[in-house]
């Protein structure tokens, strides 16, 4: 039978020049990656909407999502036995209230762009740092 594609949200939010990175806590073999904080696409649920819920429950702040980043990225998910086919998809999103803590990552960071090329990114992330990169220089013109 043939798997559906997973999705799977990333949520890149920039304050002061800086972009959120988390830690990964698990599985044993993601553990202390770094990747954009989200998670799977629930059924019934958008993209956007699971952005918002994943920051929430993860995270403690409520963002608001403002445009996908990029494209889809194709990769292959661990599950418990076997890998599934999934996609990565970012959104940039505005953090609206409250002050991001890591309640289920071991770790956050908001990083320059010294920074963000100075971690363990997951795989399917590292295309994506050439996207991100330009949105911290200082000076850069971008939508929020
Ligand atoms: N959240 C997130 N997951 C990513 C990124 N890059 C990447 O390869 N992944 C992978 C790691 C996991 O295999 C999968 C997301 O799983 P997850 O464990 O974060 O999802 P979830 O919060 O919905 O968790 P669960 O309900 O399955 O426990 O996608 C990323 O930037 N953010």
């Amino acid at each position: 039978m043939e798997q559906q594609t997973l999705i799977v949200v990333g949520a890149v939010v920039i304050r002061d020049g800086r972009v959120l990175a988390a830690q990964r806590a698990g599985p044993e073999a993601l553990r202390g990656r770094w990747e954009f904080p989200g998670g799977k696409v629930d059924p019934g649920e958008t993209p956007a909407q699971a952005v918002v819920r994943e920051f929430r429950e993860e995270l403690g702040a409520d963002v608001r999502p403002l445009h996908q980043l990029g494209a889809d990225a194709p990769f292959p998910a661990p599950g418990r036995d076997h890998t599934r086919p999934a996609v990565l998809r970012l959104w940039r999103v505005e953090l609206l209230s409250g002050e991001p803590e890591a309640r289920e990552h071991l770790s956050l960071r908001w990083l320059n762009a010294a920074g963000l090329r100075a971690l363990d990114w997951l795989p399917a992330d590292v295309p994506f740092l050439d996207i991100v990169e330009p949105l911290l220089s200082p000076g850069a013109v971008t939508r929020p």
